[in-house]
């Protein structure tokens, strides 16, 4: 399958419909999990992005001529190759990113479900016209009408933890809108990334619609994301680089989703066998590299100890191994990455929180920990881990929960459990942050779903009809009637 992306192990990118070697230097990939060489990527120069952005450039205005059924046609095909070639591609995910075998065929076939979505969603858009005799003072003189348009070329930033679901989450509503779109994969991931390319192109997509660009971020990304042929930069990935991006990027409009520090409040009327199940799964599957991931527990004294003696019960049931395996916890993406929730975790034990469970690691495979007693002068309590630690913050009622959540520089999602409607809606209209789930754990789906972070975790909405809106504008026609 996709055999023909790579060449003894060197991969290329999409450019021009071909799948082209970059002329300067390659990247080598290796397995997470046991360092397995998985190939190399192309690392892209300067002169090289500027000739794939101006092919998107060109490619863009034959899209955005095509008729919104056809390109929707084209998008349910790739919707197809990619159900069709699910395990295959899910093994490369898994593999690649060290995501365990079922979750990561679950991604393709969720991806696929999503681009067939956004071709629906697509067809089914409407313009609106409205009438000048709508405003104070206006004749009937006048009628607008709006529909909407792509912006021209989209450049789709994407993160490691889901190379094919976060790109296509980007790359199949500015297609349906009619954009052209340079896609640059996160270097970890970049071959998954390349092989969602790949169906697109097998499904039909005329040459220079979708190009993809790999490289360093720390190397090309600024040169991405300043470059005067991009119109608009739809990102997934750290608030940092988000935030760097933000500064430098000018008036090219930006959607952004970043990190997140998602708060599960638990009150003392909870169902506690719920919320534990929710909280385990919401926080350490993907050993917790996911922005929606439980990053804090803020629980009511009095029910803290019977909730943590029910979360470590659920812990011992995670299982904790290799991504072939299908392992809910398995090997982080880096040492790095493993060195820095290593910090929290010491941080958090030389100022006295309580270890529960965990604390063991193997290399970059950290068991699944939590703390109990966390203070607010502990970096967990902050910090955002991006893996398999969990702080449980004791609070004396739902109003100190509310003041910790917001106090975070974050706001993604938050979570309150609790059997009283009144409390959950005292609660959720309290939280600072763009979801609240009641007597659930965060989670971006379903992938309709307006889907947003506030503070440092992002701006603006995605979400299928969201995402092709924000990238479409309106274009509004006016006709002046001379007599009415
Ligand atoms: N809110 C959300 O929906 C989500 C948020 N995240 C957040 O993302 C983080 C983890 O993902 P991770 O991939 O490590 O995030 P990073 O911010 O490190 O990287 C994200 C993407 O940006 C690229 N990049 C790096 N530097 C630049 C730059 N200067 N200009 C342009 N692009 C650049 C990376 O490329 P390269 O890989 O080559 O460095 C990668 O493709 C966590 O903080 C997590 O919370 C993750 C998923 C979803
Ligand atoms: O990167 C992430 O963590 C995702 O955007 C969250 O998606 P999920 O809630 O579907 O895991």
């Amino acid at each position: 399958m996709f055999e023909y992306i790579a060449e003894n192990g060197s991969y290329r990118n999409l450019y021009r419909g071909e799948w082209a070697h970059g002329h300067s230097g390659a990247i080598t990939v290796k397995a997470p999990a046991d360092g397995t060489v998985l190939g190399t990527i192309p690392s892209l120069q300067k002169d090289e992005i500027d000739l794939y952005l101006q092919s998107a450039r060109d490619a863009q205005k034959i899209w955005a001529a095509k008729p919104v059924n056809e390109r929707a046609r084209i998008l349910r095909k790739a919707a197809q190759i990619l159900d069709e070639n699910a395990d295959e591609i899910g093994g490369v995910l898994s593999e690649e990113i060290s995501k365990g075998l079922s979750s990561a065929v679950g991604e393709v076939r969720r991806t696929a479900d999503f681009i067939r979505f956004t071709a629906d969603q697509g067809e089914l858009a409407e313009g609106r016209s409205v009438g000048s005799e709508n405003f104070p003072h206006f004749q009937k003189d006048k009628i607008s009408v709006v529909t909407r348009v792509p912006l021209g070329v989209v450049l789709a930033i994407s993160p490691f933890n889901y190379p094919i679901n976060l790109a296509a989450s980007k790359v199949a509503p500015a297609l349906i809108a009619g954009n052209s779109v340079i896609l640059k994969p996160p270097t970890s991931g970049a071959i998954s990334g390349l092989h969602l390319a790949a169906a697109f192109k097998e499904a039909g997509l005329p040459d220079g619609v979708l190009t993809t660009v790999t490289g360093r971020g720390s190397e090309i990304g600024d040169y991405l994301v300043t470059h005067p042929l991009v119109d608009f930069i739809n990102f997934t990935g750290s608030s940092a680089v988000g935030k760097h991006i933000a500064e430098i990027a000018g008036m090219v409009p930006l959607l952004m989703e970043l990190g997140g520090k998602d708060a599960a409040i638990i009150l003392r009327d909870a169902d506690l066998d719920l919320a534990a199940r929710l909280i385990v799964s919401g926080a350490y599957g993907y050993s917790g590299q996911r922005c929606t991931a439980v990053k804090r527990v803020l629980a009511e004294d009095d029910i803290a100890d019977e909730l943590a003696g029910k979360i470590v019960e659920q812990i011992g049931r995670l299982r904790v191994g290799q991504p072939r395996e299908s392992a809910d916890v398995t090997p982080l993406i880096n040492t790095h990455a493993a060195d820095y929730v290593q910090e929290l975790i010491d941080d958090a034990l030389a100022k006295g929180a309580k270890l529960l469970i965990g604390k063991k690691r193997e290399g970059n495979l950290l068991y699944p920990t939590l703390f109990d007693h966390v203070t607010t002068d502990m970096r967990l309590a902050w910090e955002e881990p991006f893996g398999p630690v969990l702080p449980i913050i004791r609070i004396r009622d739902a109003d100190e929960g509310i003041a910790i959540s917001n106090r975070s520089e974050y706001g993604l999602q938050g979570a309150v459990f609790t059997k009283d409607i009144n409390k959950a809606f005292y609660v959720a209209s309290r939280l600072d942050v763009g979801t609240v789930q009641i007597n659930g754990k965060p989670e971006r789906g379903p992938d309709h779903f307006p889907f947003l972070g506030v503070k440092s975790s992002g701006m603006g909405t995605q979400g299928i009809r969201y995402s092709i809106e924000a990238m479409s504008r309106p274009k509004v026609i006016v006709i002046n009637f001379q007599n009415s």
